[in-house]
Formats: structure tokens, sequence, C-alpha cells
């Protein structure tokens, strides 16, 4: 997400409405929905050479209103291209991978979480993203990125602000009550086929309101408002839009969007999306990514590079999704997931609770910093898994990875890591295998003496990614193996990017390959 939105964390925002290029069309029954884009062209899978991809221009274009006020998106046109794209095949090509794929995904109707500022008055609400470098709400109505559902949850939301008189927040007087709000999609409702999930997906609300609990005195207007909403948009109604409404209370006059108090309200309580082979879910205060179809291309490209059997590491695990998914699907021996946000743990307790019980895998929830001793987590698993925030790796971390092999010579644990992983309070262990010897915060004598030999890096910022990718080789501690690009953002400057780096400086498997035809990279996980 390329786009600096001020002060603010709102999400950049990519493209237009809801089709994919998989020739969706819109539903019929959603009111309010914006008119559907031109039709879209046919499905696009880039999967051997990016550049030599046929479709023009115009017919991945973005067709949006509010491409030029928007900070959104930055590209119009080549959505299933975006102009980086070439510079990530150049980079890959330089560093030996030239079989770089690139998924361009949904290009229209991707995004599946948005959060939105609320600013105008209350009969005529502003209801969308900050115009570029300033504090100045967008409204836009018929986003062609946000899934439609969306749009037409943001319809209904300002219908209800009219007729009941809710005031947006006004940022320079700290005045007025809606300040927020966020719009979550699941499309997982097994009672529809298959075929219709995505585009009947309903909305979970989480209404940011500018007081300090249920006490204060406007709560009774925030119950009017979300019972508005439900009764228009609930279960009751033929086209059943919204699947939950969640309050969250701010008063700070700072630029965080969510304050810490959270109300359910409304709806179900638990919200479900499946991705990676796994139902996850997802608490709106835990991080969740926002293009869920282009989430699960990337977790089922990345199960193959985890053995049967592995031991994983996931590191900013966010609720622990890919950690979860590899459980499930690769049979792991063990993952331990690290994140730093608390409020993720909830969610992945809830996941777990649907985890196919057949897995007897070690699995646990650490609420840690992973730039604070990094090591004990590194070691004992044959994989480590890490998705950082765009800025990347901690350089803390990325040291530890780069001088893993002084620490195996060593057959040592430096004392620090020994004490870490003695003292670790209540790791959140969920499921033991028998014959682990894996106690709360003890590590069985094996696991601690393996090192990683697997590096599966997600990246969301293309710079950070490229500085880190380029520190690991030039350890020499790591090669890179594979790499891959998928289209989370259409319509941004940015590439999602799934890299594997496998361990050692890779001179000789490469030399062995070019003597062969095929040659497994022997070893890969046992461990050293
Ligand atoms: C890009 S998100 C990935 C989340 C998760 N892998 C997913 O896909 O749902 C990055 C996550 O890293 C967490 N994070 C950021 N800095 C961290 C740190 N120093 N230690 C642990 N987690 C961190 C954030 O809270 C966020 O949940």
């Amino acid at each position: 997400m390329a786009l600096a939105i001020s002060l603010l964390s709102l999400q950049p925002r990519p493209s237009p409405s809801f089709f994919t290029c998989h020739l969706t069309s819109p539903s019929p029954g959603i009111p309010l929905s914006p008119p559907p884009p031109p039709p879209p062209p046919p499905a696009l899978f880039l999967s051997q050479d990016p550049k030599s991809n046929p479709i023009s221009s115009s017919s991945c274009a973005l067709h949006c209103p509010h491409f030029q006020s928007c900070s959104g998106c930055t590209h119009e046109y080549n959505l299933h291209h975006p102009p980086i794209l070439d510079e990530a095949i150049e980079f890959f090509r330089s560093i030996g991978v030239s079989n770089f794929t690139f998924d361009s995904c949904r290009l229209w109707g991707w995004r599946c979480r948005a959060k939105l500022a609320v600013r105008g008055s209350s009969i005529k609400p502003l209801i969308g993203l900050y115009e570029e470098g300033t504090h100045n709400v967008v409204d836009i109505p018929e986003c062609k990125a946000h899934h439609p559902s969306i749009n037409a949850a943001v319809d209904l939301l300002k219908q209800a602000m009219a007729e009941l008189n809710i005031m947006p927040y006004d940022e320079d007087k700290g005045t007025g009550e809606l300040r927020y709000v966020q719009m979550a999609v699941t499309t997982y409702n097994t009672s529809l086929p298959a075929a219709e999930r995505y585009r009947k997906g309903k909305v979970q609300i989480a209404l940011v309101w500018n007081s300090r609990n249920e006490s204060s005195p406007s709560f009774g207007k925030l119950n009017a408002l979300a019972n508005y909403m439900w009764i228009r948009g609930g279960p009751k109604r033929e086209v059943h839009l919204i699947h939950s409404i969640w309050a969250n209370f701010q008063t700070s006059t700072n630029n965080v969007i969510f304050g810490n108090r959270w109300r359910h309200l409304l709806g179900e309580r638990d919200f479900w999306e499946h991705v990676g082979g796994i139902d996850v879910s997802m608490v709106p205060s835990s991080f969740g990514q926002a293009n869920t179809r282009a989430f699960d291309s990337l977790l089922r490209k990345l199960q193959k590079y985890v053995p049967y059997g592995a031991s994983v590491v996931d590191l900013y695990a966010g609720a622990g999704v890919i950690g979860l998914s590899l459980a499930a699907t690769r049979k792991c021996r063990s993952v331990k997931c690290v994140e730093v946000n608390k409020e993720a743990k909830l969610s992945f307790e809830k996941t777990v609770s649907r985890l196919p019980t057949t897995s007897d895998c070690s699995i646990s929830w650490h609420q840690a910093d992973t730039s604070k001793e990094p090591l004990p987590w590194l070691m004992g698993s044959d994989v480590v898994v890490v998705d950082p925030p765009r800025k990347g790796l901690d350089s803390s971390l990325l040291t530890a990875l780069q001088s893993l092999s002084s620490i195996k010579i060593k057959h040592n644990l430096p004392e620090s890591t020994e004490r870490k992983v003695k003292t670790e309070k209540r790791p959140w262990i969920l499921r033991q295998r028998e014959t682990s010897t894996h106690s709360d915060g003890q590590m069985a004598q094996d696991e601690i003496q393996s090192l990683p030999q697997t590096l599966i890096y997600i990246s969301c910022g293309w710079d950070s990614f490229k500085e880190d990718c380029m520190s690991l080789l030039s350890s020499k501690e790591w090669h890179l193996d594979k790499a891959h690009g998928y289209n989370f953002f259409p319509g941004t400057q940015s590439v999602e990017v799934l890299a594997v780096f496998k361990r050692g400086s890779g001179v000789n498997i490469k030399r062995k390959k070019s003597g062969k035809k095929k040659r497994i990279t022997s070893g890969a996980f046992g461990h050293p």
C-alpha cells in the first residue's frame, strides 16, 4: 500500500467495484449498490512470463468516478499489471530467479475490509478517505475497489445519519459523534451455492463513536443508529446485507482510529471467513487482510513450500491465519505464532476451535515483540514464516536470520536465549503432541538445537522487501529459491510478494541444478 494518507492509518484505496476478471455479475439483490462497471476482461492469471500478458490496458481500466479526487488509487489503467511489476520482474531476474510469477487476482470489488473516515454534516455525510496530503475527506460511494456490499452498507449508513441526525466528527473542534466506520465483508456462507458466496457477502460494521463508553449520554443515539441499519439490512430483509454491528469508543484527539473499548451491538458476534483451507475467525479489533481472495491464493501457494510434518514459526502472525492454515493442511509437528497485538489472540483461539481435530500438532500463540530477542523464536523451527508490516523486518530479526550459522557452529544457545526460553510465561499452547516433552515455556531439547532451513517472506512493502532480501542474500546465509507476486491492491503501485529462501548461499545447488534436470534441495527441511 503505497499511499501516504496523511497521519492517519487509513488503508489506501485501490480500485473499483466488484467484478473480477472472472466475469461475475453484480448481485441483483443488494440494494443501493453502484451501477456495474463495464464488462470485465476474461480471467487473467499470469503465471509464466508476466511481461507477455496479452490483455489490453483499456479492458483492465478502473472506471471509477472518484479516481481524480480519492487518494486510494494511483493508477487508472492496466490494473492487471501494476507499473511496479516490471521492476519486480527485473529485480528477481537480477538475483537469479527467472521463474517469478504474478497473479493479477480480482481487479474490482476486491476490498473486503475498509476503514473510512466520517466527516461533513448529518444531512450530507462524507464517508471515505483523505484527499492526499490533507484531512479533507473524499466521499467515495461508488468506489470500485470496495466489495459492493461495503458501498451498499455505506449508503445505508448515510441514510441513517440523515434520518437520526447523527453528527459526523469534527476534527478541529473534537465534536460530533461518528468518527470512522470499519466495514469488513464475510463471503463465507455455506447455505449459498459456492458461486454466489462472494457477491452476497455480508458486512460487519464497526462504528467508531466519539464518547468514552456506553454510559455516555450519546449512547442512545448510537443504539438508534445501529437499530436503524439492522432493521433495513439485517436478516429479516430480503437481502441480508449486514452481518453484525459493533461499537468502538474513541475520544482521543490523535489520529489513532480505534480506542480500546469495544462493544458488540447486534447480529452474530462471531465473524468467519474461509481462507487457506480453514475457517478463520476475525474480530473487528485485529488485523485482517483486505483482499480475501488474493490472500487465499497466496496461502495455497505458500502451503506447497512447507513439508508435511514441519515445525513452523509464524512471525508477525496477527491472528495466526498463516500458521494455522499450515497446521491444518501440512500436518505440522508444531506451529508457533508470534504477534505483538494482544487483540489478535481471541480470533486465534476461535480459529483453532474449528481446525480439523485430526491434526496432531502443537499449536501456540505468543504475544511478543519479534524485535526483542528474536533468536529463541527461530530455534527449533524448520520453517520460519515472516509477514511484517510495510516497513519490513525488524533489524534485530534480520540480524538473527543473517547469523544463524554462527549459532549452529556453537551448538549452544546464547545465555539470553536459554533464559528466555525457560522463563517465558504461559505461552498459549493449544495442543500437544503426545510424544512431545514440550510444555509451557519449555522447548524440547531436539527442537532447541535445530535451526530453520526455509524462510518464507510475505511482503506488502516492496522497497523494504528489496532491502531485506539483499541483506539476507549478502549474508550468504540464505539464497532465494522462488518468488511469486500477487495483486493485493490493484490500482496502486504495490505488489505483494511471496518469497521462499533456503539456507546456504545456493551456489552448489545451482551448479548441480544446471547439470541435472531436476534436483530437490536435499536436506532442505532437515535439521542442520
Ligand atoms: C501484515 S500484518 C500480518 C498479519 C498476519 N500474518 C495475517 O496475514 O493476518 C503484520 C502483523 O505484524 C504485527 N506486528 C508488527 N510489529 C510487530 C512486532 N515487532 N512483533 C510482533 N508482531 C508485530 C502487527 O500487529 C500485524 O498483526
